[in-house]
Order: C-alpha cells, then structure tokens, then sequence
C-alpha cells in the first residue's frame, strides 16, 4: 500500500475554519448522513473555503477530507510505494473489472444501448490515483457531495476535473450510469476511475474531462443573469436535450437537470459545447421484483408502478422547461415571494403549475416557444411533452433559420401578433382551474387570473395592496431547484420509519406523558 502523508503551509489563512463532523453535519447532503461523506464542507459557493489541518480531529477521514477539501495551503502528497514499476500486462491485471461485461463498441461510439448492457458496470483502477495524476489544490466547483479538484495527467499535463466519493451503493450507481452514458458528445466524459482506499475508507475518485467554460449557472450570472436570445437558448436546449433524448433512450432519467449540472466547455459562446454532468440523481428501473412475482402479474400492477418510469423521465422534461424559462427571462418560474428558497406558497404553484409570463421579458417571445415552455411545465406528467417530441419541436429543429437580435426584444420576429394573446397568467394543469385563494395567497399583484366571483372577492381584499416583489437572484435558483425536484422525484430514496418505541420525538414524549396517546404496549 502506498503511504500518503499530506505537509501543510504553515501560513494560514486568518479565516480558516476547521471542518469537523458537526461542521460537516449541518449541511445538505446527497448522502444520508453527512458522516458518510467524508468530502462533505458545509460551504456556500460564494465563500471561499478554508480549512486548518491541525484542528482537525484525527478521524479516519481527515486524510480524505485534506486530499480532497481543501484548496488554500500548500498540500503535497508524498507517495512512497515500493512496488516495482507495472509492465502493461500487471497494469492489466490490476485493471478492477467490476464489470460483467466490458465496454461495448456502440457504447464507445456513443449509440444508445440496448436494455440489457444496462447492467454493465465501470472499470476502475486499483492502484493509487497519485501514479498517473497530480492533485492540485484548485477548487473546480462546489457542489452537494464536496468539491471538484483539479488535477493533471502525469503523462502530458493535461488538466482535468476529480470528483471523490466515498464508495457506496449510491455512489456506485452515480459512476455506473454516469460511465455507461458518457460517451455522448453532450454527456461529460469521465477518463478514469480509481477505487483507493485511505486509512480504510473506500473512495471512487473519478478523473472526468475539464470543460474550462464552467457551469451554466454561474456563466449566465457572471453575464448579469440578462435574458439569453431565443435562438441560443434553443441551441444549448438542443444540446442538453440530445443528452436527455440518449439517456431516456437506455431507460435512463437524470433528475437533477439545472442550470448548474449543464457545463460548458468554453467560455465563448461561439463554438460552446454544452454538456450534462452530476449523474448523482440518475436513475434506470430496477427488475420489477414485485411485477415479475406471481401474485402481481402486469395485469394486476398498480398505473403507478407500471408509469413510474415515465414520472422520472418526466420529471427531466420539468426541469427543461425550467432551465429554458430562466435563460429566457432571467428568472425562475416559481419562486417564494417572501425572498424565502422555498415557501408554501411556491409549492402550491409547482404542484398546480401556477406561473406567469410577464409581459416586460416575455411579450417578444415568440408563442411557439412559450407554448413549449407550457408542454414541458404540465403538472400532469403522462401530459407533458418528451423528449422527442421536444427535439423535433420548432424550437429545436427550426433554430437554424432565426436571426434574433441578442437580446431579441425588437426582432419583429414574435408571432404573437398573429396568434391570440396568451394568457398572462398561465396554469399548467389540464384545464384553467378557478383560481383557489390559498393556492394564490402569494401571488404577484400584478398577475391576472381567471377567477369566480366569490374567489375574486375573497382575494381582493388581501393580496393586491402587496408591493410587489421582484424575482430572486438566480444564485437561489439552485436552492429552489432542488426543493422543487426533490418533490418531483419519484421512489427516490429509501424512506425509513422510526420506531415509535425508540423515538426519541419531544413532541410524542409530552403527548405521551399528557395521555394524549395510549402508552405502548410493550
Ligand atoms: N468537468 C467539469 N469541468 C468544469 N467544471 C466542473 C466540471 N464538473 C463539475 N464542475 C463544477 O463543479 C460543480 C459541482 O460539480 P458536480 O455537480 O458534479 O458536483 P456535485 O457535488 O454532485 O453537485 P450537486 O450539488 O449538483 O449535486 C459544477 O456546478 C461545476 O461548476
């Protein structure tokens, strides 16, 4: 085993924080606990992050954490492996074939796979990832599960991106489907995984291409967040879709499509690859034990188990929808109107599909495309429109004829005109519902809604004297975005039960000492 030992600058940042497993803890996490994700920082992405090795508590996963966290002190790595230097055949030999079946020519052609290679798995290197590449102490990206190094081939320097995992079932299903589909020219390729182990804690470090034009998130807003043209959002949604069309093809949903998740390989838009990366959220069906059982034949299975593929792979379709009505208006959808990332009232318009196109940002655009944005947006997921019926959508397919201005507000190019006025406020349900005063309670003031006449009474006397408030910034967006897919999500993660014996729960203690409830039978 090699032996890694990390030196550390002595001049520190003054700032610097210890991260510690009750730092750590306070964070949202894609694991289920944040002490299973040794890479985890309770960091916002707009700080930068410090880290004080010394007060660190000497835990198995500081090693981790210190190759992995941090990029402010000096840390090297000093491999000493005294195994003699790998003919190509050992290299080989210590290949770790996870698989039961190799990567096949179509899959490395970027064709779509048939169902069965699904089962296919990742190949991955056993030997210490320090002999082909060096770590360096550049943060790429933040995200959920920690940070994205930095790191460069020992053979040519070429710089690439490294995401640590720590191993785990759910870790391993991000690498698998994320390795089995990134051969598509808009699906991040990943160059290299390795399983290396530190101090006992098993971690994937998976080496994946670096695409120097960063997230589209942090582009779009480093642009001041202003309206993108319709004929260059219907490129990059062109682009992520023929990833999403690739991926639904194999029976696979992404779930976690956002701004953030779709990386742009330069940083002009000339030329700009847009590519999917974050597979953490990916999902394919697993064997329907339960259909496949005798006592639950096809004919017998409940309409949401038999749709629940399609509810994930809907779910994808939502999220374009989102990420086009953002690039189009520079703001989101649904958003709390009290600044909050989530509000009850913002749930109550995802899930009615309560949204506006108001009249400053989206008058110039033309019908089609808000029709478009309408498909992708119906709350009913059998309704919304897929992924192929998207890709040949006049808003992909008919691209290449506009010539909008940038900021396409006088192109004279909108059919509206043409076309009845749509509504200013729109409901992605199946029919326009009246309007329900709860569902409306923070509604915009200045949205018109097709209401009865008690419901217009009831309204008006409480939410048009409300100023009105403008949408947040988009650096929220990522907060609301993942609220709102966590919603959507369907079978997501296992759901656990406590026991109510054991429930440490404060509130059924004092009903339980209150006789509000009968005491347990033991
Ligand atoms: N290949 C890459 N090239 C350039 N930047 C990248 C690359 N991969 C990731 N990043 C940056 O790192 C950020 C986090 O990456 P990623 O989404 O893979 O991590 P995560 O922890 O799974 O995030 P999430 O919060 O979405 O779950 C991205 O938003 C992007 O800014």
């Amino acid at each position: 085993m090699p032996n890694i030992s990390i030196m550390n600058n002595q001049e520190k940042e003054v700032n610097e924080k210890p991260i510690t497993p009750e730092t750590a803890s306070s964070g949202i996490s894609m694991y289920s606990s944040a002490s299973e994700n040794p890479f985890f920082a309770n960091v916002n992405r707009s700080t930068p992050i410090f880290m004080d090795y010394e007060n660190v508590p000497d835990t198995p996963t500081t090693i981790q954490r210190n190759l992995c966290l941090d990029a402010t002190s000096n840390m090297e790595l000093d491999i000493s492996d005294d195994e003699h230097e790998e003919t190509e055949a050992e290299k080989q030999a210590r290949l770790c074939v996870c698989a039961s079946r190799q990567v096949s020519e179509s899959q490395a052609a970027g064709q779509p796979q048939p169902k069965e290679t699904l089962t296919t798995t990742f190949t991955s290197y056993t030997r210490p990832i320090t002999d082909d590449y060096k770590i360096s102490h550049e943060i790429i990206g933040v995200g959920e599960s920690g940070k994205v190094m930095a790191c460069y081939s020992k053979t040519d320097n070429t710089k690439y991106a490294l995401k640590v995992l720590r191993d785990g079932p759910k870790s391993r299903r991000e690498v698998q489907l994320h390795f089995l589909t990134c051969k598509h020219e808009n699906i991040v390729s990943i160059i290299d995984i390795y399983e290396n182990t530190f101090d006992n804690v098993k971690c994937l470090l998976v080496v994946i291409e670096f695409l120097e034009g960063g997230d589209l998130l942090t582009r779009f807003e480093n642009q001041g967040s202003k309206p993108y043209s319709e004929e260059k959002v219907g490129e990059i949604i062109k682009q992520i879709g023929s990833a999403v069309r690739y991926l639904h093809d194999m029976n696979i949903a992404h779930r976690d499509i956002k701004l953030e998740n779709i990386i742009c390989s330069s940083a002009e838009d000339e030329g700009c690859v847009y590519k999917l990366g974050d597979f953490g959220f990916a999902k394919r069906p697993e064997r329907n034990h339960l259909m496949e059982s005798p006592c639950c034949t096809p004919f017998y299975a409940p309409p949401e188990v038999l749709s629940r593929e399609r509810y994930d792979k809907s779910c994808d379709m939502w999220s374009l929808g989102v990420v086009m009505y953002i690039l189009l208006s520079g703001y989101p959808p649904f958003y709390s109107l009290h600044g909050m990332p989530f509000s009850p009232g913002m749930q109550k318009r995802i899930t009615t599909g309560l949204y506006a196109f108001p009249h400053d940002e989206w008058d110039h655009i033309k019908a089609t495309t808000k029709d478009e944005i309408r498909h992708l947006l119906l709350t009913d997921p059998s309704k919304r429109t897929t992924i192929h019926g998207l890709m040949k959508s006049y808003f992909i397919s008919g691209r290449s004829t506009l010539t909008l201005p940038s900021n396409g507000s006088d192109s004279g190019l909108s059919d509206d005109s043409e076309s009845p006025q749509p509504p200013m406020f729109f409901t992605g349900g199946d029919e326009t519902p009246d309007a329900d005063p709860d569902t409306l309670e923070d509604m915009p003031p200045t949205m018109s809604v097709k209401m009865s006449k008690r419901t217009e009474a009831t309204m008006s006397a409480r939410m048009f004297n409300r100023p009105i408030v403008k949408a947040p910034r988009l650096h929220s967006i990522q907060e609301e975005m993942n609220r709102a897919l966590d919603m959507m999500r369907l079978g997501n993660d296992t759901c656990y039960i406590k026991s109510l014996k054991t429930s440490g729960n404060n509130l059924l203690a004092r009903r339980r000492s209150n006789k509000q409830l009968a005491p347990l039978k033991a």
